[in-house]
């Protein structure tokens, strides 16, 4: 397999995912990304505006893997290109804030958006943010559950705050992504021998080493007046 080098240490990247993360506005998706990326939390956090992406680099399977977690604003007026956004994705983190129920009664709606958008095979998780608010809590955990299993998505439960289950979300996502791809290739590799593979290499939602990704990069686009 082709090896990536990458950003910081010339380290060799085996696979880079896109993960996207969606969701109301202020449900915590830009902080649950400041702790996974770089374990940093602000009460104060401004909405964001447009898109931005951070990378973090982990081991998973004796494989590294760069995580490249895309955010954008929660609230129409601010979001940027949607097809853009969902382009190349292989996972989505879907937020609600557990102590706002409108945030959780409008997963569907992402959820349609998402579906309509991204690659059939993208793994989805649905998270229920912001567990260290208890007395505020809005969402039964068992609703999200059903709706999660109707809906076949993983869930979890969150407090980026708290730094509750953020690295937990995060590598079960990246995991469950290279279990799929890492299937797809062995398919792919068994096809190979039986002069079929075409068909199958393009179906793949990951190519092991696709471009290089700066690290810890972020951009911002599409600023609305
Ligand atoms: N108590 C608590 N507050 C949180 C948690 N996560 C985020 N917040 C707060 O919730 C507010 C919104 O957080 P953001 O991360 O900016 O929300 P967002 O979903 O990125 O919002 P948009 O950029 O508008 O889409 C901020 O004041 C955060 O500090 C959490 O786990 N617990």
């Amino acid at each position: 397999m082709s090896k990536l080098y990458g950003g910081d240490f010339n380290q060799k990247i085996d696979y880079v995912f896109k993960v996207v993360l969606i969701g109301d506005s202020a449900v915590g998706k830009s902080q649950l990304l400041a702790r996974f990326s770089r374990n940093e939390f602000n009460l104060d956090s401004k909405a964001t505006i447009g898109v931005e992406f951070q990378t973090r680099t982990l081991d998973i399977d004796h494989k590294t893997v760069k995580a490249q977690i895309w955010d954008t604003a929660g609230q129409e007026r601010y979001r940027a290109v949607t097809s853009a956004y969902y382009r190349g994705a292989v996972g989505a983190m879907l937020v609600y804030d557990i102590t706002k129920r409108q945030s959780f009664d409008h997963v569907a709606r992402w959820l349609e958006e998402l579906r309509g958008h991204a690659d059939k095979n993208i793994v989805i998780m649905l998270v229920g943010n912001k567990t260290d608010l208890v007395s505020l809590r809005a969402v039964p955990t068992e609703d999200a559950k059903e709706f999660a299993e109707k809906e076949n998505l993983f869930f979890i439960e969150t407090s980026a705050l708290e730094a509750t289950n953020v690295e937990t979300a995060f590598v079960n996502v990246l995991t469950e992504i290279y279990r799929v791809v890492s299937k797809k290739s062995l398919v792919a590799n068994e096809a190979d021998s039986a002069g079929s593979s075409a068909l199958l290499r393009g179906k793949e939602i990951v190519v092991p080493g696709q471009e290089p990704v700066p690290s810890g990069s972020s951009y911002s686009c599409c600023r609305s007046s």
